[in-house]
């Protein structure tokens, strides 16, 4: 009987996050015991986009499983950036608001990078501040954006020590392709990031032990060029419309990442899935960051969150 190349093993993100969770409840039940600080998110959403109204909804609901404080402040796409501006400074004043989440993206007529720089950066539990991106680079404490983290996390519990690795990442966004590059480095991977005017990209990718695909493309990374037994991160969710041409035509869609999972799986050593990969660990690690500000906010240090 000939070899049959074995297919990839399903990373569990949702399983994972699940675990996470669990950590990230029972650390902030000790807090609040042993300090009186429950910690607190504030997600702010500007607008009424379905698939965000989603997320932060998720968002919401996970966080109070946690037994952690969850307000959700839904404003009229026609607020201005004033009126967001000072929303924020209530929320940076506030001593029960530990961390702030504006969800993006934000309607047009706001400037999303004065927003962003409006975030007390020991609040910004996405870590989008360019203070926290400055501290990531220099390898500071500060808070690391919620995607590259819960990858990194799936990452160390597959593979160990990731030193020497060959680590691709396809997408140079700031919120996912730059500050994975930074925690890879910090990992002693050799880090390359691929964009749009790579030469060569197939090839590039077949160099990955780690490939990280983060460009919002349906299906893009096809499973020739993924180098047999690699651990490939999806970090895309992209709705495309329904197989079934019928419902389809209904407006139903589904959810597929940035790898063609059904080429890939058979080439790959690892995956993560889409959904159920890195989505689940977002919003895992969007709770862990803000149990962490919590912490600092009255000069503890956090627990350890991965045992
Ligand atoms: N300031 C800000 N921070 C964010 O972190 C942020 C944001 N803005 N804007 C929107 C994106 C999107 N995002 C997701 C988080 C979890 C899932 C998730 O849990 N997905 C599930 C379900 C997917 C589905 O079925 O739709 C999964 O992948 O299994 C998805 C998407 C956070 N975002």
């Amino acid at each position: 009987m000939a070899d049959e190349p074995a297919r990839a093993s399903l990373i569990d993100g949702k399983a994972f996050s699940q675990t996470l969770v669990e950590r990230v409840a029972a650390a902030a039940a000790r807090l609040e015991a042993t300090h009186g600080v429950k910690p607190g998110l504030a997600v702010v959403i500007v607008g009424e986009d379905p698939a965000s109204q989603i997320y932060v909804r998720n968002k919401g609901e996970t966080t109070q499983k946690a037994g952690m404080r969850s307000d959700t402040h839904r404003l009229p796409d026609t607020t201005t950036q004033e009126e967001l501006l000072a929303l924020i400074a209530a929320l940076n004043a506030d001593a029960g608001i530990h961390g702030i989440l504006v969800q993006l993206p934000l309607p047009k007529h706001i400037d999303s990078a004065a927003v962003l720089d409006a975030i007390d950066p020991d609040k910004d539990v996405d870590g989008f501040h360019v203070v926290n991106v400055g501290r990531l680079a220099v390898g500071l404490p500060g808070m690391i954006p919620c995607t590259p983290l819960g990858s990194l996390m799936m990452l160390k519990d597959q593979l160990g020590d990731l030193s020497g690795l060959n680590a691709v990442i396809v997408g140079r966004s700031n919120i996912v392709g730059k500050p994975m590059a930074q925690l890879l480095l910090g990992e002693s991977c050799t880090v390359t990031i691929a964009h749009s005017r790579t030469r060569d990209l197939p090839a590039l990718c077949r160099t990955a032990d780690i490939l990280v695909a983060a460009v919002g493309r349906p299906e893009m990374i096809k499973g020739d060029w993924i180098k047999p037994g690699a651990t490939v991160i999806d970090v895309g969710i992209n709705r495309v419309p329904s197989k079934d041409p019928v419902k389809a035509a209904e407006g139903k869609t589904r959810v597929v990442g940035d790898v063609d999972f059904a080429e890939a799986v058979e080439v790959a050593g690892r995956i993560t899935p889409v959904p159920g990969g890195v989505g689940p660990m977002t919003i895992a690690c969007l709770l862990a960051n803000t149990y962490t500000a919590a912490c600092r906010s009255v000069g503890v240090t956090p627990d350890d969150l991965n045992s």
